[in-house]
């Protein structure tokens, strides 16, 4: 006699796992030329001002404002040029009226200087061997001047601890003189792939037999996620050898991932499997479609994703529970993939009463809104719409279908993440 499972919500069993998920608190400093998709374990603060220096934001002349100050196109100032100063170098002061420097974009301002001129309003004269220019304008303190801290003051808060290093964090890393990042550990994955049936993606094909596509795509997709993978190959349906493999690799890992034997099958041992381990399902049925069956649960502190075989399902599966979960872990405050809104492409007429995370494709229409349409067999057990699945339509559970035309949720595969997780419409 098999349990009875009741379902539970999406977003319910989003926060089952979010309230068992633990943060990383272990750092290591990597340098920065690897520190891509890595998260950062502290704050980073200004410890200088950007600029760090009053500089020129141009090609042109630093000059005295009070020297220009009659100046008209009429009554053009000369002014003498005393040397010329490129970023990375540092005038000498000036210190009479009338003179001036040529600087380049960068150079800090030459002391006694206090506006630019850029080159394109003066013209250059050579006059007894010295060079001056005219100037047709008047000039105020400060024009044209980037200003020491005007981006940013020594102090300011950059970037929280657990920000996502892309290439524009790596540039603010680099400004403050990081070498090398403070970044979290990333957490230890351990993934196994359950079924007697499993090829592997060398191996011919058999009669009866699938190869095994679940252990790339969840590796694949726990790197992404930017967690380190660990996959500890196949096991086939026999409960001792899959306890004791479960049992010995749950030590070494700080989350693991299986797929395949969450159901209520007679070769479906996952559910004993958490039983004999003493672990505590959060739960075991989802009011979803496909992956009604993910299962998870918590041995010491760590999460067991019991994935379905299914490969929709276990992809499915993986984004809506696995990936926050490594995204808390990481220190990440927004660890859901971004829900938004998309005029539906195709019809559904047939109502369902789970909620069904179709795998679709986002378009960009040209006024600047989203279409979603499914890219493929629409099973469980599909798997080569996962090629082209960009996000997913999300088609509340209850008594209508929809249709093509109708506004509806999607879920953003690819793409920002958010902080937030899934809502769905109040039920009538
Ligand atoms: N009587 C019932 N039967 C089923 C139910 C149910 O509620 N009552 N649930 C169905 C649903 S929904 C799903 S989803 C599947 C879940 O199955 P399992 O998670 O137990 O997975 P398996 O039985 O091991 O395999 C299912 C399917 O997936 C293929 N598979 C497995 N592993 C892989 C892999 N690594 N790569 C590619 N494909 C894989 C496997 O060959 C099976 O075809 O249960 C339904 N049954
Ligand atoms: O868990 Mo199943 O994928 O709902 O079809
Ligand atoms: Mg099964």
């Amino acid at each position: 006699m098999i349990d009875k499972r009741t379902p539970i919500s999406v977003p319910e069993a989003q926060k089952r796992v979010m309230d068992a998920a633990k943060r990383g608190t272990q750092k290591e400093w990597v340098p920065i030329t690897q520190a891509d998709g890595r998260t950062l374990a502290e704050a980073v603060y200004a410890d200088h001002d950007i600029p760090p220096f009053d500089r020129s934001p141009l090609d042109g002349f630093a000059v005295q404002s009070e020297d220009t100050k009659n100046a008209t196109s009429e009554t053009p100032v000369y002014l003498e040029v005393m040397e010329t100063v490129g970023a990375g170098h540092v005038a000498k002061p000036v210190t009479k009226p009338g003179q001036a420097v040529r600087v380049m974009t960068g150079t800090m301002m030459p002391e006694g200087c206090d506006a630019i001129c850029m080159f394109e309003l003066t013209n250059e004269v050579i006059k007894d061997g010295k060079t001056y220019i005219e100037v047709k304008r008047s000039f105020k303190i400060g024009d044209f001047v980037s200003f020491k801290g005007e981006e940013t003051k020594k102090g300011d808060a950059l970037m929280q601890e657990g920000t996502l290093i892309t290439p524009g964090v790596k540039a603010v890393l680099a400004t403050f003189g990081y070498a090398t990042v403070p970044v979290t550990k990333k957490p230890k994955v351990g993934i196994f792939a359950t079924g007697t049936e499993l090829l592997e993606v060398n191996e011919p094909m058999e009669p009866g037999k699938i190869r095994n596509s679940n252990a790339y795509m969840v590796a694949s997709q726990v790197e992404n996620a930017g967690a380190s993978g660990q996959y500890y190959g196949k096991l086939a349906d026999d409960f001792d050898a899959c306890y004791k493999a479960i049992k010995s690799s749950v030590e070494n890992v700080d989350m693991l991932i299986t797929t395949g034997g969450v159901s209520v099958g007679d070769f479906d041992f996952l559910p004993a499997i958490y039983e004999k381990l003493g672990a505590t399902v959060l739960f075991n049925k989802i009011a979803q479609r496909p992956g009604s069956v993910t299962t998870v649960a918590e041995l010491d502190g760590k999460l067991l994703f019991g994935l379905s075989g299914n490969p929709s399902a276990c992809f499915v599966g993986f984004e809506l529970y696995t990936r926050p979960a490594i995204s808390m872990f990481l220190g990440s405050k927004t660890p859901y993939l971004t829900q938004t809104k998309a005029t539906l492409t195709k019809d559904f007429p047939k109502a369902n009463p789970f909620t069904r995370f179709i795998r679709s494709e986002i378009g960009y229409k040209g006024d600047g809104t989203l279409t979603t349409g499914p890219v493929g067999f629409d099973k469980s057990s599909t798997v080569t719409s996962l090629a082209h699945t960009s996000c997913f339509t999300v088609l509340p559970g209850g008594s209508r279908g929809f249709e093509a035309g109708d506004q509806v949720d999607v879920l953003l595969v690819d793409g920002p993440r958010s902080a937030q997780s899934l809502v769905l419409p109040k039920k009538d």
